[in-house]
């Protein structure tokens, strides 16, 4: 060989031609003897077209085998064996024996069908199988545009974009459908053409797949929901102390209506927990708004109607200069809580039965009205149906509060709550005072089970604060509770009365009456009969405490 046929080629590539056996070429790495002569032994196994490896004296190369007729060309380059050419192909080729197998197993992959195109769109390369499924002869491809090789072919738009795209459907004409990768391939930073590769065969399978998807992720996002409210209703019903049968119920009837938006009525005797029921309801339904709310009763009748609809400035006498919006206003958006609304005076209801059919506020003094939206919740202690039945209350307004009623069970029908109730109010009281928390004597939770309860929640509540006020820091003795029954001429519970267990109230109804009615005349007694401060101290209402002692 001689030295001219090396001109030009340096020594990072080496060509090797031969014609009958002949070398009629031999550049670069090929033009030592030894090299040649590697070089014929590896190309002659290699087939046509194919990578080869080689060892020559210079160090291994790599190199693609052309046979054609009587010719054969080798190109090889060296491989750099310290990796630092970056060339991840070769080193591949290097540390595989199987390489090139590996290699043309992915070339003939029925499943994987590989088009190249170079950096004009012009397609170089397309696997065999594929070309078959393009309806294309062996190489019949290669030189053309991509998009005329291939039908709906997107790879010109990848080399000018540079951006992949995976996962892509593809037609190949009526009803055949491919799921299809294409990304650029850059050298040096430049792109130098783009690939294509088939992904599924079967596009309906990956519809198939992507719905199963679709479906779990809904289940996800289902149960994600779930919890959520779960988490939400417990942290929104945490105030409602309570694990007995009524109170689960309570619990889970708030929570269900709270996110429908109807009118909720909370019925259920004086301090029983219908304003904390009502507040549960508005933080699980329009909890991100406001709740405000208005007490009926304690409000004069004058004033109800400027309350809960505003004035205009000037409206009358009085009236602030600025004008001032209503309850109804304040709501919007949240929720109107309206205690005591079996207080409401008769022209109100008429009123307020207009502004919940129509959803439209005016101000006093105005004729302009607005829009509004606001859920309601209404409470009362009152018996509903009996103010319905006398004619004061009226019936088409009953309806339009009552969307759904929701009953808050008095504390006798749910006696078991008292030990969670007790434990609850002497921590709030004690965390509200600064004060450290005392262990509570065995038998106060009898006791306490034991009394009759005619203000309910807040009576009891009322009972331990007062317990809680005579006692040690360290213990609430249950003497804290009964220093003042011998005044009240009650028997002491530990001394002379065998206490009963902690269990639902007793079903005999009448007697139960009986016990209110003899605490209320007692504690009114013990008020030198001040009905204000009786119905104060026994935590009822005024209108409630009239009811017992009539
Ligand atoms: N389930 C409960 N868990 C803890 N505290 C409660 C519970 N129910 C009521 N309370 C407490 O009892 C007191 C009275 O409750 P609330 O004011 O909600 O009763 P109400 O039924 O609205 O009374 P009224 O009819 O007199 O307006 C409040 O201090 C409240 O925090």
């Amino acid at each position: 060989m001689s030295e001219q046929h090396s001109s030009g080629v340096d020594g990072s590539l080496g060509v090797l031609a031969r014609r009958r056996g002949e070398v009629v070429a031999a550049l670069g790495l090929a033009a030592d003897a030894a090299a040649q002569e590697a070089l014929v032994t590896a190309m002659h196994l290699a087939p046509d077209r194919s990578l080869f490896e080689a060892h020559l004296p210079t160090g291994p190369v790599v190199g693609v085998a052309l046979h054609a007729d009587d010719t054969e060309i080798a190109i090889v380059r060296p491989v750099d064996t310290h990796g630092t050419d970056g060339s991840t192909l070769l080193d591949f080729v290097v540390a595989v024996p199987f390489a090139f197998d590996i290699l043309e197993q992915i070339l003939n992959d029925p499943y994987q069908g590989i088009t190249v195109a170079d950096h004009h769109g012009t397609i170089r390369y397309i696997s065999p199988v594929h070309e078959k499924f393009l309806g294309l002869s062996y190489g019949g491809g290669i030189g053309k545009p991509a998009e005329e090789a291939i039908p709906n072919s997107r790879l010109r738009a990848v080399i000018e974009s540079g951006k992949a795209e995976i996962g892509k459907p593809q037609s190949f004409g009526e009803g055949v459908m491919r799921v299809v990768n294409r990304r650029p391939i850059r050298k040096n930073g430049q792109i130098v053409g783009a690939v294509g590769q088939v992904m599924f065969r079967d596009a309906e399978a990956v519809s198939k797949m992507a719905a199963e998807m679709n479906q779990l992720r809904s289940q996800l996002e289902f149960y994600r929901r779930e919890l959520d409210g779960l988490r939400e209703t417990r942290e929104a019903t945490a105030e409602l102390v309570g694990d007995s049968q009524a109170m689960q119920r309570l619990r889970h009837e708030v929570a269900t209506v709270a996110r429908l938006d109807v009118p909720v009525l909370i019925l259920g005797e004086s301090g029983t927990g219908k304003e904390l029921v009502a507040r549960a309801i508005h933080k699980l339904g329009r909890g991100s708004h406001e709740m405000v709310s208005l007490n009926l009763a304690a409000l004069p009748s004058s004033l109800i109607e400027s309350e809960l609809f505003g004035h205009t400035a000037g409206a009358f006498t009085g009236s602030a200069k600025q004008g001032r919006a209503g309850k109804f206003e304040m709501a919007n958006d949240g929720t109107l809580f309206l205690d005591e609304v079996g207080d409401i005076p008769m022209d109100v209801q008429i009123k307020l039965l207009r502004v919940l059919e129509e959803r439209v506020v005016e101000r006093l003094g105005s004729h302009a009205g607005k829009k509004m939206s606001f859920r309601l919740v209404s409470a009362t202690h009152r018996d509903i149906d009996e103010l319905i039945d006398s004619g004061a209350f009226r019936h088409d307004l009953f309806y339009r509060i009552s969307g759904v009623t929701l009953r808050v069970p008095p504390l006798r029908q749910r006696l078991e709550d008292i030990p969670a109730l007790l434990a609850h109010f002497v921590k709030a009281f004690c965390d509200r005072n600064g004060l450290p928390v005392p262990k509570v004597e065995p038998g106060v939770a009898r006791y306490l089970a034991d009394q009759p309860w005619p203000g309910n929640l807040r009576q009891l509540r009322h009972r331990i604060e007062e317990a809680l006020v005579f006692s040690s820091h360290e213990l609430l003795t249950l003497d804290a509770f009964t220093r003042n029954d011998a005044a009240r001429g009650e028997p002491h519970a530990t001394v002379r009365r065998p206490v009963s267990p902690v269990l639902p109230a007793p079903p005999a109804a009448p007697r139960l009456k009986d016990h209110e009615r003899a605490a209320a005349r007692r504690v009114l007694d013990e008020c030198g009969g001040n009905k204000k401060r009786a119905a104060e101290q026994l935590g009822i209402s005024r209108s409630y405490l009239y009811k017992l002692l009539a």
